[in-house]
């Protein structure tokens, strides 16, 4: 069957991946801020006797690009390798989409224009006459509230009829137009708007503008931000306790009937050490302890999200990123570390300037992604709070998560003053960065989407690399060399060190055997500290913390191991992304270098202080 290619193009942010998703079925990344996509995107879908690939390019304003991703459109675009260019446009800002859209119909016919955000239109009192909209552009208009599948069937029809259509896919690489031409567009947009448009009420931002000024005011918009953001971490440290409670009480039920099960089998006591003390304790470690933190965090943080409050973020923020000289959208992709900073360091391909979009790179980690995350907060839930917390301790230890977040953040400004006073020198380019409406987030899919996706990541990330993991620990403790094991010797020449950074041997070396992924530092170092120990039941948070306490941790050790959790080099996958983004060795050596000294250099300082309180 002939595949057809159709390409979605558009403005930022007016639904283009989510026709995408609501068409293919999958799950391209959506948000309400504008710049979500960077790179092409592929699915299928058929319909009637067709199938189809559609491309979800990264949105931009005209085929006059300025950014990476606005090139990587118009390239697209201008490549003529799309039968048929669907082009999205937000309903409730028609006129402006249309210079877009009359843009791409000068370089190709074969277009079907889908009015996206009727729903918001409608609310806004916006009424649009598609049907002379049709007649006014020559090409299909077709209606969508992409959110809702069923309003989608229609723009799968008129794609199918435009591929019948012979010579589709007529490229042009001519892309250049002369002033001329481009006032001729604006000319044009503007008086099909006003044929096909009417509105009721012009005042129809009235609650977005009065959101607007408390939001990002100069007085209320950082505190505010502290406190949503303190809110969202309470939330998640009080409300991950209960299940994690459940998922280990099950998850030990089940080991003592593996126990039985191998002891029945007669499996040799080599076997069933590094399966069940090894592996399985690792993954289900893995599972009760990071899983519950993520999975409130996340849909949290994404319904904030969806909301629109990223985009007042990087507004609030942009006077701190001026002042470092860096670039205000920085705070965007910063925003994006938290989920995954692989995925932050690919996300700043929406900083147009080189020198501003590096810096942005080389401190991305400086905020903890989703496998520190959740490490953080065990380490604080077993040290700081008891498991028969009152308030007044999940406060505490909400301010702790908090602070050292925000010293992440203060790091990540003062890193990128440092870096562009030095190495990369420049003045700061300006911006204009779009504030979206708010939009009402969609619950049910958030919230299911954000637990099903980052469940499975973390599940698979934990089957790959951390049972792996453990069957080396296991062989590395069993392994014995004169007195002692390999694991021993290994964390003996690491502790002298590692003490003077207020840790020990084996959290040391937890860390660098974490590089491929930062989840399993934590189980590594159980690993470690069991190999050697003798308590072989954990059946809760307090047992972990007693096994900690005998291998000699205290209050200073939990603080230094949080610090160098937050500052330690990005772990394998960004290693990799920031030299396929930088395209440099060097590059990619710093965004190593520079975390691991600050974090070395930060628990070295703590740990000389601390030892004067202990
Ligand atoms: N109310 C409503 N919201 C929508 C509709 N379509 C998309 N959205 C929301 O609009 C926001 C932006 O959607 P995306 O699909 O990420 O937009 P995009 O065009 O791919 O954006 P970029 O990748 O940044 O160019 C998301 O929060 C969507 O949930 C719609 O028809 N109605
Ligand atoms: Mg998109």
């Amino acid at each position: 069957m002939e595949l057809k290619v159709i390409a979605l193009a558009g403005n930022p942010n007016v639904g283009k991946s989510t026709v995408f998703n609501g068409l293919t079925g999958l799950n391209q990344h959506t948000g309400n801020w504008p710049g979500k996509t960077v790179t092409n995107a592929q699915g299928k879908f058929t319909y009637k006797d067709k199938s189809f690939v559609l491309v979800d390019i990264p949105g931009t304003y005209s085929l006059m690009a300025t950014s990476v991703e606005e090139e990587i459109a118009r390239d697209y675009i201008c490549s003529g390798e799309a039968d048929v260019i669907v082009v999205v446009t937000d309903a409730t800002c028609l006129e402006r989409n249309l210079n877009l859209v009359l843009q791409i119909l000068e370089i190709t016919t074969n277009v079907v224009v889908c009015v996206n955000l009727l729903d918001e239109a409608k609310k806004k009192k916006i009424h649009i006459d598609l049907g002379s909209l049709s007649n006014l552009l020559g090409v299909p208009v077709v209606g969508t509230v992409a959110r809702s599948k069923k309003s989608l069937e229609k723009l799968k029809e008129q794609i199918y009829f435009a591929t019948l259509i012979e010579n589709a896919g007529s490229g042009n690489s001519r892309h250049h137009f002369t002033e001329e031409e481009a006032e001729n567009i604006i000319r044009k947009a503007s008086f099909i708007y006003r044929q096909c448009v009417s509105t009721e009420n012009r005042n129809y931002n009235y609650f977005d503008r009065k959101i607007d000024r408390i939001v990002t005011s100069r007085t209320f918009g950082i505190p505010l931000m502290i406190l949503l953001l303190g809110m969202i971490f309470w939330i998640t440290i009080v409300g991950a306790n209960y299940p994690s409670g459940i998922l280990s009480d099950f998850f030990l039920h089940l080991e003592g009937k593996l126990l039985t099960m191998s002891e029945a089998l007669e499996l040799p006591t080599w076997l069933e050490g590094s399966l069940i003390l090894g592996v399985y304790k690792t993954l289900t470690w893995v599972i009760s302890v990071m899983l519950p933190p993520m999975a409130i965090f996340f849909p949290l943080f994404t319904l904030l999200e969806d909301f629109g409050y990223l985009p007042r973020v990087a507004f609030n923020m942009d006077q701190f990123f001026r002042k470092a000289s860096a670039h205000g959208k920085q705070s965007l992709t910063m925003c994006m570390g938290f989920g995954c900073n692989a995925c932050g360091v690919i996300g700043c391909r929406i900083i147009d300037s080189p020198r501003e979009r590096l810096i942005a790179i080389l401190t991305n980690n400086f905020v903890p992604c989703n496998g520190r995350f959740p490490t953080l907060i065990a380490i604080i839930t077993m040290f700081f709070i008891t498991s028969d917390a009152g308030p007044t301790q999940t406060v505490l230890s909400t301010l702790l998560l908090l602070g050292v977040i925000l010293l992440g953040i203060f790091l990540t400004l003062m890193m990128s003053k440092i870096l562009s006073g030095t190495i990369l020198k420049g003045i700061p380019s300006s911006f204009a960065l779009e504030l979206p409406p708010y939009r009402r987030p969609q619950f049910g899919k958030v919230i299911l989407r954000s637990i099903l996706d980052r469940t499975l990541f973390v599940l698979g990330r934990a089957v790959i690399i951390a049972a792996p993991a453990g069957l080396i620990i296991w062989a590395l403790a069993n392994t014995f060399v004169g007195e002692a094991s390999l694991l021993a010797h290994c964390t003996d020449f690491l502790d002298p060190f590692a003490r003077l950074l207020g840790i020990d041997g084996v959290i040391l070396m937890a860390f660098i055997l974490g590089f491929p992924a930062n989840e399993i530092v934590v189980p590594i170092m159980i690993m470690c500290y069991m190999a050697t120990g003798n308590i072989t039941e954990l059946d809760s948070l307090d047992q972990l913390k007693a096994l900690f306490v005998d291998n000699g941790w205290t209050w200073l050790t939990a603080l230094c191991t949080m610090l160098l959790c937050l500052l330690h080099f990005p772990c394998g996958t960004t290693c990799l992304t920031i030299k396929k983004e930088t395209q440099s060795l060097k590059w990619t050596l710093l965004a190593f270098l520079i975390p691991t000294a600050a974090g070395f250099t930060l628990c070295f300082i703590v740990a000389s202080i601390g030892r004067l309180f202990i």
